[in-house]
C-alpha cells in the first residue's frame, strides 16, 4: 500500500457543483459487459475523453501525470495495445475509514483492489498479453480501470492505442488502418471530447492526431489540443503561436504540457518531481509567459474536469430521453418473453410447449395448412412442389438424349462390335453401352433438385421459430443444430437411392415398352419414368 504524496499539484482546483461525471462512470459500468464500443445495441452515446495520437507522442504520460501515479505500461515502444478506460475519482477515503488513500480497480477484476501502482501496471501488462499475445498485437477490446484518489479531479478518458504506420511484431500488414478505425470509432462520436496529443519535436501542422479530430470535428468544438515534449522542441523554435490557437484553431484550445522524459524515468524520477520540473519550466521560459492558463498539467486537469462536466450537463437531457425509450423498449422486449419460470417442472412444460409447436409448425408449411398460404409467394410444401414440377422437370427436358452423341460415333460403335463382319442389325452391346451414357447424364439435374429440397427444408425449419423462442437462444441455436443435422443425415440416402435409380435405368433397357422405337427413346422413357416417380423429393421427404 502507498501512502498519500504530499504533493497535491490539484487539490486547490474547486470542483463545479456536484460532480455528474461518477454518474456517467456508473452508466458506463452498467453498458460495458455488452462490449458496445459503437453502441449499436443499445444505441446510447454516453459522454467521454477520448485521448488520441499517433504512437509515443506521450499520451500516457500525460494521464499518469493527471493521476500522479507510474501505472501505465510505457516506453519508446508501442505500450497503448488495448484501449484503456480510465475512471478517475476524487474520494477522501477508501471506503473502510482509511483517509488519504490511492487505489485502482479493474471492471475484470471486481471487488479487489490494488493499492500497489506497480502491480496495475502488471495488471495492464497481463491483461493486454492475455488478448493480443506479447509480441505488439492490438485488440479494440477495452481494459477498463478505475482510480480512486483524493489528489485527482472527476474525468474519464481512454487511452487508445497510437497511430502507427509500418507493422512491426505481431502486427498486421493493415495496423494503421485498424488503429485509425477503432480511434474513429470512440472520437466520431459526438458525446465524445477529443483529446489530441501532438508531440512538439515533431510538425504540429501536421499532427496526425489533429488531422484525425478535424475529419470528425471540422469546428473544432469538442478537440482539446494537448501539445506535449515542449522541453525538447528545436532550439530557436517553440510553440506559442500553436498554444494561442493561431496555427490550427480549436474552440476548446490548447495545453501544453512537459512530461518525464525516458531517462528521467530510468532515473526514477517520480511524478511529483516531474511536475515541479514542468512548473519551473513554464516560469523560467519568458516564450510561455503570460500563457499560465494554457500550460501544465493542472491547467490541463482543471480544464478537462470543466470541459467534461459542462459537456455533460449539456448532453444529460437528451441522454435521459434516450435511456428512458430504451428502457421502455427493453422492459416491453422483457414482458414479450412472458414469466419468469421457477421450477423445474415449469421449465419441463415449456420446453415441451416449445417443441410440439415447432413440430407442428413445421409440418403445417410442409403439408401446406400454416398461414404462409396467404402471402404472395410461394412457400413450404408448395415451394418443394414448384421444385419438382418446374425446376427439375424443366432441368430433365433440357438434357438432349442425342447430345454429345453423331451418328458417326454410333458408326464406329458397331463397327467396333462386330469386328471383321458386316453387321445387318445394331448391334446390342453399342446400343446399350451409348444409352446407358445418355441415361447417365440424368443424374446431375436430379442430385440439384434434390440439393434444392434441401435447402427448402431448411429455410422452412428456419421459419418455424416462434417468438418464445426468440427468449431462449440456446434452445434456438441447438434445435437449428438438430433439424440441419437430421436434414442433412436425410441427404445421404436419397442421394443413394437417386444414384440406384439411375443404374436400375441404365442396366436393364427395356425396348418391350410401347414407347420403345429407338436409342433416343430409351433416353425419354428413362426421363419420364425419373418424373413420373418425383424421386428427390419424395425419397427426402419420406425422411424427414
Ligand atoms: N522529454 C520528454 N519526453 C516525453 C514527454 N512526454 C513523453 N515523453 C517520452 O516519450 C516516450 C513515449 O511516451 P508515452 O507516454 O509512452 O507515449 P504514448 O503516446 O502513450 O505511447 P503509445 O501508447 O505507445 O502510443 C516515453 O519515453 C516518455 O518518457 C515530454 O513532455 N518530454
Amino acid at each position: 500500500m502507498r501512502k498519500k504524496s504530499n504533493s497535491n499539484s490539484n487539490d486547490d482546483v474547486p470542483l463545479i457543483g456536484s460532480s455528474v461525471i461518477p454518474l456517467i462512470n456508473k452508466l458506463q459500468d452498467i453498458f460495458s459487459p455488452l462490449g458496445d464500443i459503437d453502441n449499436r445495441l443499445t444505441g446510447l452515446r454516453l459522454p467521454q475523453v477520448a485521448v488520441i495520437g499517433s504512437q509515443s507522442s506521450g499520451k500516457s504520460s500525460v494521464l499518469e501525470a493527471l493521476v500522479g501515479r507510474d501505472f501505465l505500461p510505457r516506453g519508446c515502444d508501442i505500450c497503448t495495445r488495448r484501449p484503456l478506460v480510465l475512471q478517475l475519482e476524487k474520494c477522501c477515503d477508501d471506503g473502510i475509514g482509511n483517509e488519504s488513500f490511492e487505489w485502482g480497480e479493474f471492471g475484470h477484476l471486481q471487488d479487489k483492489r490494488f493499492y500497489d501502482f506497480d502491480a496495475v501496471r502488471r495488471e495492464i501488462l497481463a491483461e493486454t498479453e492475455k488478448e493480443v499475445g506479447v509480441n505488439k498485437g492490438v485488440s479494440d477490446k477495452q481494459i477498463r480501470l478505475k482510480i480512486c484518489s483524493p489528489n485527482v479531479l472527476n474525468i474519464t478518458l481512454v487511452d487508445l492505442p497510437g497511430i502507427t504506420k509500418v507493422p512491426v511484431g505481431d502486427q498486421p500488414s493493415d495496423i494503421e488502418a485498424r488503429i485509425r478505425n477503432m480511434i474513429m470509432s470512440y472520437i466520431k462520436q459526438e458525446t465524445s471530447i477529443i483529446l489530441a496529443v501532438s508531440p512538439a519535436n515533431a510538425d504540429l501542422a501536421n499532427s496526425d492526431a489533429l488531422q484525425m479530430a478535424k475529419e470528425v470535428d471540422p469546428t473544432g468544438t469538442r478537440t482539446i489540443g494537448v501539445i506535449t515534449k515542449l522541453d525538447i522542441m528545436d532550439k530557436g523554435t517553440d510553440a506559442r503561436n500553436f498554444l494561442l490557437g493561431k496555427v490550427i484553431p480549436l474552440r476548446l484550445g490548447y495545453i501544453g504540457v512537459v512530461n518525464r522524459s525516458q531517462e528521467d524515468i530510468n532515473n526514477n524520477r517520480s511524478i511529483r518531481q516531474a511536475l515541479a520540473h514542468e512548473e519551473q519550466f513554464f516560469r523560467d521560459y519568458h516564450v510561455y509567459r503570460g500563457l499560465s492558463d494554457r500550460c501544465g498539467i493542472p491547467q490541463l486537469a482543471k480544464k478537462l474536469n470543466q470541459i467534461l462536466e459542462q459537456h455533460i450537463r449539456n448532453v444529460l437531457p437528451t441522454l435521459k430521453t434516450d435511456l428512458t425509450s430504451h428502457l421502455v423498449a427493453v422492459e416491453k422486449e422483457l414482458r414479450s418473453y412472458g414469466e419468469a419460470l421457477e421450477s423445474k417442472g415449469e421449465r419441463g412444460a415449456m420446453l415441451l410447449n416449445i417443441l410440439t409447436k415447432y413440430s407442428e409448425a413445421f409440418s403445417a408449411e410442409v403439408d401446406g395448412k400454416s398461414q404462409a398460404m396467404t402471402t404472395k409467394e410461394l412457400s413450404g410444401g408448395a415451394r418443394i412442389h414448384h421444385i419438382f414440377q418446374s425446376i427439375f422437370v424443366k432441368s430433365l427436358e433440357e438434357v438432349d438424349p442425342c447430345d454429345d452423341l453423331s451418328d458417326e460415333d454410333i458408326r464406329i460403335a458397331i463397327h467396333n462390335a462386330t469386328g471383321p463382319r458386316n453387321a445387318l442389325f445394331v448391334p446390342e452391346v453399342p446400343f446399350e453401352v451409348l444409352v446407358r451414357r445418355q441415361i447417365a447424364r440424368l443424374l446431375d439435374p436430379s442430385l440439384q433438385c434434390l440439393r434444392f429440397v434441401y435447402d427448402e427444408l431448411i429455410k422452412i425449419s428456419r421459419a418455424c421459430e416462434s417468438g418464445e423462442m426468440r427468449r431462449f437462444s440456446e434452445l434456438r441455436s441447438r434445435l437449428e443444430d438438430v433439424t440441419a443435422r437430421f436434414l442433412r443425415d436425410s441427404v445421404k440416402p436419397a442421394e443413394r437411392m437417386i444414384t440406384n435409380l439411375i443404374d436400375m435405368e441404365m442396366d436393364y433397357i427395356n425396348s418391350s415398352h410401347p414407347n420403345f422405337i429407338g436409342g433416343t427413346k430409351a433416353v425419354d422413357m428413362a426421363q419420364s419414368e425419373l418424373k413420373a416417380m418425383q424421386v428427390p423429393t419424395t425419397l427426402i421427404l419420406f425422411h424427414v
